[in-house]
């Protein structure tokens, strides 16, 4: 109290005020100095409150709620998006970072809402109301359009919405074909943040569960090493067969190909020669290959009964492969265990870099139940998006085979550096950085060039390199996986950075 008074000078006559908290910068956050950094030079550092009188003029409240903001911005940034912090890493950074931050205010404002004396009553609530208003525009802004196509019939995916709703699924959201992107969860009723758009019950989950009340655990569990996600691919190649399946209309209603990279034709593989994307699918399909050689013939020809040779085919494998990497969830149970699922009906719900659900992938302990509540409104009639994580364009290619619509945040090429990283550090601190990274702007439809500048980390790193050279030209080479390339530092900044642009997105449709 002492604190507060000092802050706005207030006498003990004077007390038509209340305090409201700020954002707060946790020690145990992984970017704890960095971002202290930038909320002393926000002036912020050590306020923690701020005090809202009841006299406060709109443009003084709108301050503080601004305030709020900018500090709330810089608490919820994720590692790429710090380090690609630039001048205004303050203002508007990622749909991800502006609702997060919009909900850390919201949630401090209601809780001096619900604790305080009510003399400021009003006007918490005139910045609670602001605070839900910019997540309403931040929709309105970034959202993405979503074209229904009613021509296709929907019937499978009809009778997996009974079958669910019988065993006691719960959603405001219907099922349809949508441009672009096979199924999609429609609103059927204007739906506000907080709102449950679906709610799944525990005992619809295929996880571990299923594989371990099934006749091929005893036999998986005797391989060395073998991990329960594989378990549950073996397991499902075969289910999916199974007529008598618990998951029938489920299995019914997937879909015969999946197109993720995985399984692209010679063509499309041939378009990506020279790019980092060829490298990641590659990649993947070997590591791929050798769990399938690790496995197949030999359990099928050791178990023929339980393991028939052909449900479990290279390309049945890849299939099913597919199908967990593009459909599966990470579910924390109440047991404190992470379990990769498939979540029947919720499996519709399609990827958006402003999603409306955000934070889902929890048990509730109550309902026995997982919901997907929504972190920003969706109108009846409006495609209702996920977020599947913050994932570059190769990455939501390779292993769901499409890219998102809008500008994505987590586009970025990671560097690996022929030079000496230990002297990589901000004001003698240790580095913090992962890896180093440019902006990947391939996948972009903006045909300009691109003038980002450096981020900051990695020109700081650059400087520090020229500083142990000599005065001659620095060349630096950078290197990520097969892409291979090289700039040369004139020792003129800022740099013109512009990344070899490739056509992805017109060989990926074409094939
Ligand atoms: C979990 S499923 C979502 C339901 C899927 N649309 C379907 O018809 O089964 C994930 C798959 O949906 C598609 N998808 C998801 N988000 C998408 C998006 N924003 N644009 C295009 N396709 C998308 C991709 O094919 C992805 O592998």
């Amino acid at each position: 109290m002492e604190a507060d008074k000092e802050l706005t000078g207030l006498s003990n006559a004077e007390t038509k005020s209340s305090i409201l908290f700020l954002p707060e910068l946790f020690e145990d956050d992984p970017f704890f100095q960095k971002k202290k950094k930038l909320l002393e030079d926000l002036s912020l550092d050590g306020q923690e409150i701020m005090s809202l009188k009841s006299s406060s003029s709109p443009s003084q409240w709108k301050d503080i709620l601004d305030i709020m903001l900018k500090r709330a911005r810089i608490i919820n940034l994720n590692e790429i998006e710090l380090y690609f912090a630039g001048a205004d890493v303050y203002n508007f950074v990622s749909p991800r970072n502006e609702l997060e931050a919009l909900h850390s205010v919201i949630g401090l404002v209601e809780s001096s809402m619900s604790s305080d004396k009510h003399e400021v009553e009003s006007l918490l609530g005139l910045m609670h109301k602001a605070a839900f208003d910019l997540i309403h525009q931040l929709g309105e802004k970034v959202g993405e359009e979503t074209r229904v196509v009613r021509e296709s019939s929907c019937e499978k995916e009809n009778s997996l919405m009974q079958w669910g709703k019988s065993n006691g699924v719960n959603t405001k959201l219907e099922i349809t074909y949508v441009e672009g992107a096979g199924r999609g969860a429609i609103a059927t009723e204007n739906l506000k943040v907080g709102d449950i758009a679906m709610e799944i019950p525990l005992s619809l989950l295929i996880c571990d569960k299923d594989v371990i009340e099934s006749d091929m655990f005893p036999i998986l569990k005797k391989i060395d090493g073998i991990e329960s996600e594989t378990m549950l691919l073996l397991w499902s190649m075969k289910e999916k067969h199974n007529l008598h399946s618990k998951y029938k209309l489920y299995f019914e209603s997937l879909p015969e190909a999946f197109n993720t990279g995985l399984s692209f034709g010679v063509s499309a593989i041939m378009g990506l020669d020279g790019t980092i994307l060829l490298e990641e699918i590659v990649q993947a399909k070997e590591h791929l290959r050798t769990q399938y050689e690790q496995l197949f013939p030999a359990i099928c020809e050791s178990h023929p009964d339980i393991f028939p040779a052909e449900l479990y085919t290279w390309e049945q494998f890849l299939w099913a492969c597919e199908l967990w990497y593009s459909n599966s969830m990470k579910i924390m149970f109440d047991d404190g265990k992470l379990r990769t699922c498939l979540v029947p009906i919720a499996g519709f719900l399609n990827h958006s870099t402003c999603p409306h659900i955000l934070h889902y992938g929890k048990t509730d302990p109550v309902t026995k139940s997982v919901k997907f509540p929504l972190s920003r409104p969706c109108n009846a009639g409006d495609q209702c998006f996920l977020s599947y994580g913050n994932f570059s364009s190769s990455h939501l290619l390779t292993f769901y085979g499409f890219m998102p619509k809008q500008e994505n945040p987590y586009d970025v090429i990671p560097l690996d550096f022929d030079i000496a990283t230990d002297e990589d550090c901000v004001d003698g601190e240790p580095c913090e950085w992962g890896t180093h990274m440019v902006r990947g702007t391939w996948f972009s439809k903006n045909n300009g060039i691109f003038n980002y500048g450096l981020p900051p980390p990695l020109l700081d790193h650059l400087r520090r390199a020229r500083g142990s050279t000599s005065k001659a030209k620095t060349r630096v080479m950078f290197y990520s996986k097969s892409f291979l390339f090289f700039i040369f530092i004139s020792l003129q900044f800022p740099v013109i950075w512009h990344v070899n642009q490739l056509s992805f997105s017109r060989t990926y449709h074409s094939c």
